[in-house]
């Protein structure tokens, strides 16, 4: 397996507070991959890592195998796309175009400028005067006209409405399907990450809580519902990821190691959107509890 970004037990800091603490994950080549978590957990900092933007505090993060810190060697193989899309919004899509091309040695700004022609963005325009999409779509051009093999996207699709989103991702999937691109893509958007993500990392309080092929995520997670469970293991349980209770029932969000045939339970197949929203759960809110010295 090609692995095109890793990172080794990455940590950063910010004065006292880990941003990021012993995440180690990876990403295989040619996936395109969801990164996903609550405000705060870290997902920014990771990008920003992975981009060279920041230095790591412990641990490492490598890129095509190098770390990516004052490496621009690496960085000419990465396309970012931050988050706010922030553009110098006094330029042009046409003079940021120009100014992308004496920037970058592998630049194809013919097929920026078809992008943007296919989409009506007009060249001459201040980009600050654009609407929040058309700007997105001028940073996603300038992003693939530097024909990275990785792309990070933190956020892009934030500010643009329901339709508008659908036709960035689409217009996204086309372009790095054809290229063999590596994409990894923060949102919180999780309907718009099924339909188009292949690959899933979730964090959560600076960790990595879960990562994987989305296939094989949903297909080793389950819904079980049966009587009150007390704790006691079941045959085809690995773990326990959410529990919910009554009386006399139980709900559970398990990540099973073979089949459930137990008849106690009933045994449903889950969505991504459950799986995800099941290990967001299981995070630990007493901290701030603490910090803002109310009761947990
Ligand atoms: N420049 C900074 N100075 C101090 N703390 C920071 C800074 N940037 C981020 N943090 C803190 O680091 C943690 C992780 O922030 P980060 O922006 O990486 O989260 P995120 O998952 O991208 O959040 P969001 O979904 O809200 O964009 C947060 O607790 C945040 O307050």
């Amino acid at each position: 397996m090609d692995v095109v970004l890793e990172t080794d037990q990455l940590g950063k800091r910010y004065r006292n507070k880990w941003a990021l603490q012993d995440c180690t994950l990876q990403l295989p080549a040619g996936r395109i991959a969801a990164l996903v978590g609550p405000n705060g957990a870290g997902k920014s900092t990771l990008l920003h890592l992975a981009v060279g933007l920041l230095r790591p505090d412990a641990g490492a993060v490598r890129i095509f195998g190098e770390a990516p810190y004052g490496n621009t060697a690496v960085l000419s193989e990465i396309g970012f796309v931050a988050q706010d899309t922030p553009l110098y919004p006094d330029f042009t899509a046409a003079e940021l175009l120009t100014l992308g091309a004496k920037l970058n040695r592998r630049w194809d700004g013919a097929l920026a400028r078809n992008r943007l022609a296919e989409l009506g963005i007009p060249p001459r325009k201040p980009v600050g005067q654009l609407s929040g999409g058309q700007r997105a779509q001028v940073a996603l051009a300038i992003a693939l006209a530097k024909r990275p093999r990785l792309l990070l996207l933190d956020e892009p699709v934030a500010s643009l409405d329901p339709l508008a989103r659908r036709e960035f991702l689409q217009s996204l999937m086309g372009s790095v399907a054809d290229a063999g691109t590596t994409v990894l893509l923060s949102s919180h958007l999780l309907a718009d990450l099924e339909r188009v993500c292949d690959y899933l990392i979730v964090l959560h309080a600076a960790q990595a809580r879960l990562i994987g092929a989305v296939e094989d995520l949903v297909a080793e997670h389950r819904q079980l519902i049966g009587p009150r469970h007390g704790g006691e293991p079941i045959p085809g349980v690995a773990a326990v990821v959410r529990a919910s209770h009554t009386d006399r029932q139980s709900t559970l969000l398990v990540r099973t190691d073979g089949a459930v045939v137990d008849p106690n339970w009933t045994v449903r197949e889950v969505s991504l959107e459950d799986v995800i929203l099941s290990y967001l759960a299981e995070g630990d809110a007493g901290a701030s509890h603490a910090e803002w010295e109310v009761p947990a």
